[in-house]
């Protein structure tokens, strides 16, 4: 079910087509429907969303915005099982997320002047948790503890309700724990219109964060402008680089974990050995048959999927380069070696034991990754995410005095008297 290419080979140029239009840019009905509901939201504030989740979701929620003491009876009420597991990977996040924290800092000179960079964390940010086909409690983690480390005044989060129109529990746990401000019933692209724009209820934000589908990636792409985003972060992929050392058992099964996501998701193997290449083939089968997901599966991997032969590993890096997939697995004898070499990815997986659902859930890095390509460009969300920069000068009258004719000079080859002038009327 899941086709084999030939580096260089006709299927080649096709499958690459193909894996451009999932990414939505060339999918002009996804963005008609987007900028409709868009439109509709900015006009018409929370009746808009509400009939928009009516629509999608199945029912009007149950809150709009949930209670505090519904989140608080989530906590108290939660499998400590489950608390416990989330409390572990919360150290784990927190313990990465820590590291990358941006240094405000002062440099006084020999002559008196300072100049300095002030950090600071955003007022007010949105995210958006996914619950549509799933619910992810994960991304709550992922999303709330950077922005909490990069000192967040304000996190709101807009979620979908469950087909019966409660809240999902899980996320309420989460989202409690990590101390989100304020919960909207809501997913989409309104939710992420009604904080791009703000309603009645839901606060405007000034940034959306947070991965979803093609609807909320192209919503948080449209809305760029008015509304900062952190990235495209949409329908889940894989790429598996292996050789003929790897275990075609897990190959398979981190192809599917990731396939299992959304019809949109793309699974991708690029090997050396056509051995591996037939065996995975038998593996999908095989494990299928226990999977509960299957539809999603096997359509996310017939459309979206594929196995890529290449002749060298040389050639299969530079394949790994070229789709710039979010989440990178290298399967080869020596992964170390390579990582180096790999350009484009949003987070890299390295040797058999660095199964890509152990960073969805644990080891720490982020698990909100750039899609589509984009790994070319975007970073994963990280505190920087959340963090916004000032820099400030001090100049002593002295300083300014051994500057001037620099300054002047440069101001008049731009043509900009006023600038100019303002330097030099303070020594005339
Ligand atoms: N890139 C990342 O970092 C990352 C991380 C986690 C999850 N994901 C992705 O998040 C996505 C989660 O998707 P999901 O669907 O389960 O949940 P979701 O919350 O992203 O989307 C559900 C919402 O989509 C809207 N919707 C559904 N069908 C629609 C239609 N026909 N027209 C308009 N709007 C419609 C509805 O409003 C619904 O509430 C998956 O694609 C998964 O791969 C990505
Ligand atoms: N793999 C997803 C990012 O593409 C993240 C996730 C959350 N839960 C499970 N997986
Ligand atoms: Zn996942």
């Amino acid at each position: 079910m899941i086709k084999k290419i030939y580096v260089n080979g006709k299927d080649e140029v096709e499958f690459f087509k193909q894996l451009e239009e999932r990414s939505g840019e060339t999918d002009k009905k996804v963005s008609a429907v987007v900028n409709e509901i868009i439109d509709t939201v900015r006009k018409g504030g929370d009746a808009a969303v509400k009939a928009y989740t009516e629509k999608f979701d199945g029912k009007l929620p149950e809150y709009y915005e949930v209670p505090r003491d519904v989140i608080n009876d989530a906590l108290t009420e939660a499998d400590p099982d489950f608390v416990n597991a989330l409390l572990n990977s919360i150290e784990n996040i927190t313990d990465f997320h820590n590291r990358q924290k941006s240094r405000s800092f002062v440099n006084t000179k020999a002559d008196g002047c300072i100049l300095g960079q002030k950090v600071r964390g955003l007022d007010k940010v949105g995210l958006y948790v996914p619950g549509g086909t799933a619910a992810y409690p994960s991304s709550v983690l992922m999303n709330a503890i950077p922005a909490k480390i990069a000192g967040v005044k304000e996190i709101i989060m807009v979620t979908p309700p469950l087909k019966d129109g409660t809240p999902n529990k899980d996320i309420l746990v989460a989202a409690g724990l990590c101390g989100v401000d304020r919960v909207f019933m809501s997913g989409g692209a309104q939710a992420i219109a009604a904080l791009a724009y703000g309603t009645e209820e839901i606060p405007k934000v000034d940034k959306i964060v947070g991965p979803g589908n093609i609807y909320v990636a192209t919503a948080k792409k449209l809305l760029y402008g008015v509304v900062d985003i952190d990235m495209v972060a949409g329908p889940s992929e894989i790429l598996v680089m292996a050789d003929e050392t790897a275990d075609p058992k897990f190959v398979a099964a981190d192809l599917m974990s990731q396939a299992e996501h959304d019809k949109l998701a793309s699974s991708i193997l690029v090997t050396t050995s056509e051995k591996l290449a037939d065996a995975t083939i038998a593996e999908v089968e095989r494990q299928m048959a226990y999977l509960e997901r299957k539809d999603i599966i096997k359509y996310s991997l017939e459309n979206y999927g594929a196995i890529i032969i290449c002749n060298t590993k040389d050639e299969a890096v530079d394949m790994a380069n070229r789709c710039a997939p979010e989440h990178l697995e290298v399967l080869f004898e020596n992964p170390l070696e390579y990582v180096g070499r790999l350009d484009n990815a949003g987070s890299i997986f390295l040797g058999q034991y660095a199964s890509e659902p152990l960073g969805d859930y644990y080891a720490g890095p982020n698990h909100v990754l750039p899609t589509s390509g984009t790994a070319r460009f975007f970073s994963p969300l990280g505190v920087n995410s959340f963090e916004k920069r000032s820099s400030f000068i001090y100049y002593t009258e002295e300083a300014l005095r051994q500057a001037k004719d620099d300054i002047v000079l440069v101001a008049e080859k731009e043509g900009l008297t006023a600038h100019a002038n303002a330097i030099k009327v303070r020594f005339e």
